[in-house]
């Protein structure tokens, strides 16, 4: 249509327009073609021209949430802080007279300064671990009290969430265990404000020259300890299929790998009963031999243990000699808490699914003196006898330990 309106005027003005109209059409083709993988609207520069090229994002399906790898995780999983906190000071009494035309000598009215924040540990349910809690806090100041018995601001008070199973602790020793949501503690009081010169006002001295400063907020380094909470604690060397197994009776998902030490933090996994009763099971790192002596990933993850009320001790029977395992399992254990293997527990024999387990068995059952539940947690072959004696062990436990009350320490 150009062209043809155009030639009627001049041969000249022809040609510059059909070039024009081709300009416009190649840049049009390429602005389609850069956005071609994208939803996009290409408004041109002819009015109205609208092009939607949302084929492609259709055609691409929805986007898969990524999986975080358990080492990124373990970076997110801070499980021990130090913490020094630093409580708000009050702020200082004001020391001001009254004065108005014809009322020069109004007396004192110098207010009283704020009280200093102070820093509250919370518990809430939301915080997974305590990568969140930073090294220093400081609380709020109190404002300074001013002239016409104007009262500073208190400071507000400043709150550090940390998970459910907190435990506060002072030069090593247990000051409090945060294992109920929204439990608080105070941890550090804010100063207290100056008092100013209005409040030093009596009969014997009408015009008081004092006020006092703010007292300085309390100071004191604590140090917070996570400890997991459940009431079942899978222990075992690395690769014995904890986390297969805490995987096939439970809804967590932890990582499993063929390659020890795959587990760097806790898992927590929840087993659903008929009756909506749910027990709570714990999966931790391997621990080898020597692990008391640092070896491996150390001893020191067994605190998320310490609060489990029965222990399940998975054994990997395609190893030599399973048994071993077993004797050195409970000695990192005492190691740690003397006593603490002495905990009711059973073995499990897991890997049953293959063919030199059956007989190694045999030799397990025989050397020991506790329960033995031969599963595999790959196939979930005989998984049911697991799920019912640990629901034993928990009515065990509830009967007799809690007198009803259904919770690991703390929980
Ligand atoms: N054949 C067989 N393999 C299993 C079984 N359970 C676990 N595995 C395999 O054993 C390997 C280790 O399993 P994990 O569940 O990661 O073991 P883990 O005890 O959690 O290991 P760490 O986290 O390193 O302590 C994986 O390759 C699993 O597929 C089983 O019942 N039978
Ligand atoms: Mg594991």
């Amino acid at each position: 249509m150009f062209t043809t309106v155009a030639r009627t005027r001049s041969p000249w003005f022809s040609s510059y327009m059909d070039v024009k109209y081709i300009l416009a059409q190649t840049f049009l083709r390429n602005v389609l073609t850069l956005h071609s993988d994208s939803k996009c609207v290409v408004s041109g520069g002819l009015r109205g021209f609208s092009s939607s090229c949302s084929l492609s994002a259709k055609t691409r399906g929805p986007t898969k949430k990524r999986e975080v790898s358990e080492k990124k995780q373990t970076r997110f999983f801070v499980d021990h802080r130090k913490v020094m906190l630093m409580a708000g000071s009050g702020g200082k009494g004001a020391c001001s007279f009254h004065s108005e035309p014809r009322k020069e000598w109004g007396g004192p009215d110098g207010g009283n300064g704020g009280d200093g924040g102070s820093i509250i540990i919370k518990a809430n349910r939301f915080v997974k671990s305590l990568a969140e809690v930073v090294p220093v806090y400081k609380g709020e100041d109190g404002q300074p009290g001013r002239s016409k018995n104007c009262y500073g601001r208190n400071g507000n008070p400043k709150y550090i969430n940390v998970p459910l199973g907190t435990v506060v602790k002072e030069q090593g020793k247990t000051i409090v265990d945060l294992s109920e949501h929204g439990q608080e503690y105070l941890a550090v009081f804010g100063g207290a404000g100056g008092k100013g010169n209005r409040f030093f006002l009596s009969n014997e001295n009408r015009s008081p020259m004092n006020a006092t400063p703010g007292v300085k907020g309390e100071e004191r380094v604590l140090q917070l300890e996570l400890r997991t909470m459940a009431h079942a604690g899978l222990v075992g060397f690395p690769n014995a299929g904890k986390s297969s197994l805490l995987r096939a009776i439970s809804n967590a998902k932890p990582a499993v790998a063929a390659y020890p030490f795959t587990t760097l933090h806790p898992h927590v996994g929840i087993v659903n009963y008929r009756d909506h009763e749910q027990v709570a099971v714990a999966d931790i790192p391997g621990i080898i031999r020597g692990a008391h002596l640092n070896r491996g990933l150390g001893i020191s993850f067994l605190r998320h243990i310490e609060r489990c009320r029965f222990l399940l001790f998975v054994l990997d029977l395609s190893a030599p000699e399973p048994w071993t395992q077993f004797q050195h399992l409970r000695y990192e254990l005492d190691q740690y808490e003397p006593g603490l293997s002495t905990r009711p527990h059973a073995i499990i024999a897991n890997k049953m699914d293959l063919p030199e387990a059956q007989e190694k068995l045999h030799t397990l059952k025989s050397l020991v003196t506790h329960r033995v539940i031969p599963i595999s947690a790959l196939t979930g072959q005989n998984t049911e006898e697991l799920i019912l004696h640990l629901r034993e062990l928990y009515d065990g436990y509830l009967l007799g330990e809690a007198g009803g009350k259904a919770k690991p320490t703390g929980m």
